[in-house]
């Protein structure tokens, strides 16, 4: 299949799951995450959900990693449009988040995390293969930044369906997951 496909079968297929369908899922996917063993996590990289392209809210899972780590530090993506250029924002407690040109909440103000810094990203997608091979909106961002972070720092996305085969068009910048959780399953690539 190709990146382009992907992106319009999968979004289709996100938008028509009902809304309780979606609700139950996020639970699975939230159990899923609780089952895996992950080092020590001192700086995540979180996203607001896009909800009106009905991404998965991530907020669960970062609740989770937060019992297990009681020092970890939250940073969210903050986009240059005419750059496209993204980078991780820390927040200070009841910090001020503002909706960009795609109605996702950003960070006003707070501190930039250095990409090295991360140890743990959280990467919106639509669709994945069974390489850990994702496609997102097909703008880059993630790929750009993610070429940015240590190779170490562990990728995660989470998807309520499962992966395809195999993505056909993968280019020398696509970064792979280390780890995609769905509802039945987790892949670890
Ligand atoms: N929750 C979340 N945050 C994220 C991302 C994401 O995928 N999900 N991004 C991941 O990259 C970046 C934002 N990237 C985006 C790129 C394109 C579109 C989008 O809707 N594009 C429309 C065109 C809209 C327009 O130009 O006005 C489209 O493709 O139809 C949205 C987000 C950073 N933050
Ligand atoms: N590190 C990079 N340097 C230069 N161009 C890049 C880089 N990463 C990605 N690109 C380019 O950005 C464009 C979009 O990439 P792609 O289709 O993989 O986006 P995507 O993964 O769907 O989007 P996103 O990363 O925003 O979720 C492609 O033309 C790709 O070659």
């Amino acid at each position: 299949m190709i990146k382009n496909t992907v992106r319009k079968e999968f979004l289709q297929r996100r938008m028509n799951l009902p809304e309780d369908e979606l609700q139950k899922q996020t639970a699975l996917i939230a159990s899923n995450f609780k089952k895996l063993v992950l080092p020590p996590v001192n700086y995540l990289l979180s996203y607001h959900p896009l909800v009106n392209r009905r991404e998965f809210d991530v907020s669960v899972c970062e609740e989770i990693l937060k019992e297990q780590n009681l020092i970890m530090r939250v940073g969210w993506p903050k986009i240059h449009v005419d750059l496209l250029d993204m980078e991780a924002v820390l927040v200070e407690k009841d910090g001020l988040f503002i909706k960009n040109k795609f109605n996702i909440l950003e960070p006003i103000g707070g501190i930039v995390i250095p990409p090295l810094q991360l140890d743990l990203i959280f990467v919106p997608l639509l669709g994945f293969d069974t390489r850990g091979y994702r496609v997102g909106y097909g703008k880059g961002y993630y790929d750009r930044y993610l070429a940015q972070c240590r190779p170490e720092a562990i990728k995660i996305g989470f998807s309520f369906f499962d992966a395809v085969e195999y993505i056909e068009d993968i280019d020398e910048f696509d970064v792979p997951l280390n780890f995609c959780i769905t509802p039945h399953r987790i892949y670890e690539f």
